[in-house]
């Protein structure tokens, strides 16, 4: 059993890594922090966990984190680059759900973020949480930056093809979907009912946080090659999901022969689920799920492959990945814990 504290346990990636983790054989709950909440049961405010837990939420406390096996930072950016040096410095290894850690360049951060960079010092030891791509440097990384939600459901359905050399001087173009639990649970007017549960808009347009990491991760697949992707989010009206229509042209090719790239590609792993060429993955398939559910599709006549992601924000975009993480840090079963069917309907 390894001891799991969670800073940020109040918010929406904090209560599925506690619904996630209730459940894994191999981790003890220690240590859940909330400022606002100090004192408070946590199933006194997340009655989902009634039965599973009788901890309370303290502050943030480095000792008692340090005292940890591992730490999930599931905080606003800022956080665990205050914290996370101390913690790791105490022996508990860090795996960290915001993106302090997921840039290697600090000046890249710092435009994106913009705030000064706080841990340049350990940024270099931080290893990018995609298992599809980074598994062995996770199995002995300390400090673990888990991709972005848009970024996860991106990066698994360009990847195949950047590796195989079939993209060239083109801009790609990810056109993505997400649910409003992606804005977090803080009181915000834009993520209000009556803003979003009939309406259905696109934002970041003029450039988002997450098109700098894409780039990164695409261009680390392409071996540093230039590749060069627009990023455009929309919100849609629901709760959890990010459905991503990723576009690429590639002539002169046919649809068997995709297929069979992207099945090579992810045929062992096991939340990578390549559907039959011309499936449309729907977000619900994938709901309270760490799966990401792929689709292809190619026009002959003008080259066009349409590639469909469809993931849980909450889960192969954050809580789950981050669990996913730990057990490759630990040597758990990779699948531990983060068996769930998706919910239907
Ligand atoms: N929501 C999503 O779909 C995804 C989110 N992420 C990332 O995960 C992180 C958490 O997101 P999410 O759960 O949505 O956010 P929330 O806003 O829902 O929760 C934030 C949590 O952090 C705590 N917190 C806030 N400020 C501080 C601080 N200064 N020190 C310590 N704790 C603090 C809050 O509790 P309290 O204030 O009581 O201490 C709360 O528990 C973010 O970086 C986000 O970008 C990543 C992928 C997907
Ligand atoms: C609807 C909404 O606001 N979504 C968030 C999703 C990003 C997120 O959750 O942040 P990470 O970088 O930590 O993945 C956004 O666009 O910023």
């Amino acid at each position: 059993m390894i001891k799991v504290g969670i800073v940020g346990g109040t918010g929406y990636t904090g209560v599925e890594l506690l619904r996630i983790l209730v459940h894994h054989p191999e981790t003890e709950l220690a240590v859940i922090t909330s400022r606002s909440e100090e004192g408070v049961r946590l199933d006194d405010m997340y009655p989902n966990l009634r039965g599973y837990t009788d901890l309370q939420f303290t502050v943030p406390d480095a000792d008692a984190l340090g005292a940890c096996d591992v730490v999930f930072f599931a905080t606003p950016h800022g956080v665990a680059h205050a914290l996370a040096e101390e913690v790791l410095n105490s022996g508990a290894r860090v795996v960290d759900l915001s993106a302090d850690f997921r840039l290697k360049d600090v000046p890249t951060w710092e435009k994106w973020y913009g705030q000064e960079h706080g841990a340049p010092g350990i940024l270099p030891e931080a290893v990018y949480g995609l298992p599809e791509v980074y598994r062995s440097d996770i199995s002995k990384a300390r400090l673990v930056a888990c991709p972005g939600c848009y970024p996860t459901s991106v990066e698994l359905g360009l990847i195949p093809l950047i590796e195989q050399g079939l993209i060239d001087d083109q801009l790609l173009i990810a056109d993505c979907k997400t649910g409003v639990s992606g804005a977090g649970r803080g009181a915000k007017v834009g993520s209000l009912f009556a803003e979003t549960a009939d309406s259905f808009m696109a934002y970041g347009t003029s450039g988002h946080r997450h098109l700098p990491e894409i780039r990164q991760e695409l261009r680390a697949a392409a071996g540093g090659k230039d590749i060069d992707i627009t990023f455009t989010p929309h919100l849609a009206p629901m709760i959890r999901g990010i459905l991503a229509t990723l576009y690429a042209r590639i002539p002169g090719q046919n649809i068997d022969d995709l297929q069979a790239i992207f099945e090579k590609r992810y045929a062992d792993e096991p939340f990578v689920d390549v559907l039959p060429a011309g499936s449309q993955p729907a977000t619900r398939s994938v709901k309270g799920s760490n799966v990401c559910r792929l689709a292809l599709h190619y026009h002959e006549d003008t080259g066009q492959v349409i590639v469909l992601s469809a993931i849980d924000n909450l889960v192969k975009g954050s809580s789950g990945q981050a669990v996913q993480c730990m057990n490759i840090m630990f040597g758990f079963p990779e699948d531990m814990g983060l068996q769930h069917v998706a919910l239907m309907p």
